[in-house]
């Protein structure tokens, strides 16, 4: 499968090329709730070809409602919880993820795949990062003392972006880093993230020094149905 845009983006290894351009198309028909906005992402990643526009213009139609994704909405108190809702037969992962009042995730990769992002409730705030200078500190797993051991350099901000309510975001790693946070003190966000390919792990990084680690992203919930505790209890590369 091959993923296009009509922008001048251009993609780090194993990511697609963006060579074989194809014009965006408008959804053939207004998207009519998220099983219409499934079916029909479905249909659009069969292709040999995929666009990315076009994806974020079905995404960006339909229009959210509560009564459709409820019951993937699952929240924790702790931090922001992530909720499969499809699996795109092995082409994309479609999830649900639920932030409470001032939840985040640290600044954080997405393992060269494409992730799109769009708003069902509330607004979250995406902070941008550059890539920290090849050859960096690389960590070897977690460092758990929560210091930053003095070495590097703070990530570069490039950019901030408040998505609201049916808004539609884009990143991929050749845009760079980001971290996403709900700024609400009181108020919970809810958006809808398709990753392509699926990933089971990113790169997270210090926002002080750049140095880097692996982290697993795991589900807490598939389907609708609460995973096992221990499953839960793995990491997101959340912030608090
Ligand atoms: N990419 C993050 C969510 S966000 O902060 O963009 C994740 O999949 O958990
Ligand atoms: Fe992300």
């Amino acid at each position: 499968m091959e993923i296009t845009s009509m922008q001048d983006v251009r993609l780090r290894s194993k990511l697609p090329s963006y060579e074989a351009l194809r014009p965006a198309q408008t959804p053939d028909s207004p998207i009519n709730g998220l099983d219409n906005l499934i079916s029909e992402l479905h249909r659009i990643f069969r292709d040999d070809v995929v666009n990315i526009e076009h994806v974020s213009e079905v995404m960006a139609s339909y229009q959210s409602n509560p009564a459709d994704w409820k019951k993937f909405a699952k929240f924790d108190r702790f931090r922001y919880t992530r909720n499969l809702v499809d699996e795109g037969n092995g082409k994309f992962n479609l999830m649900i993820l639920c932030w409470g009042p001032d939840h985040g995730s640290a600044v954080h990769d997405h393992a060269d795949a494409h992730c799109f992002m769009k708003m069902l409730q509330g607004t979250l705030s995406e902070v941008r990062f550059s890539w920290p200078d090849q050859g960096g500190a690389e960590e070897q797993g977690h460092d758990d003392d929560g210091d930053d051991d003095g070495e590097g350099r703070p990530l570069e901000e490039i950019s901030r972006t408040d998505l609201c309510l049916n808004d539609v975001g884009y990143i991929n790693d050749s845009m760079g880093l980001h971290r996403v946070e709900n700024p609400s003190h009181s108020d919970p966000a809810v958006s809808l993230h398709l990753y392509s390919p699926p990933f089971s792990s990113c790169s997270v990084f210090n926002q002080r020094t750049g140095r880097r680690s692996q982290c697993p992203v795991t589900f807490w919930s598939k389907r609708g149905k609460k995973v096992d505790k221990e499953a839960r209890s793995a990491t997101t590369p959340e912030d608090n």
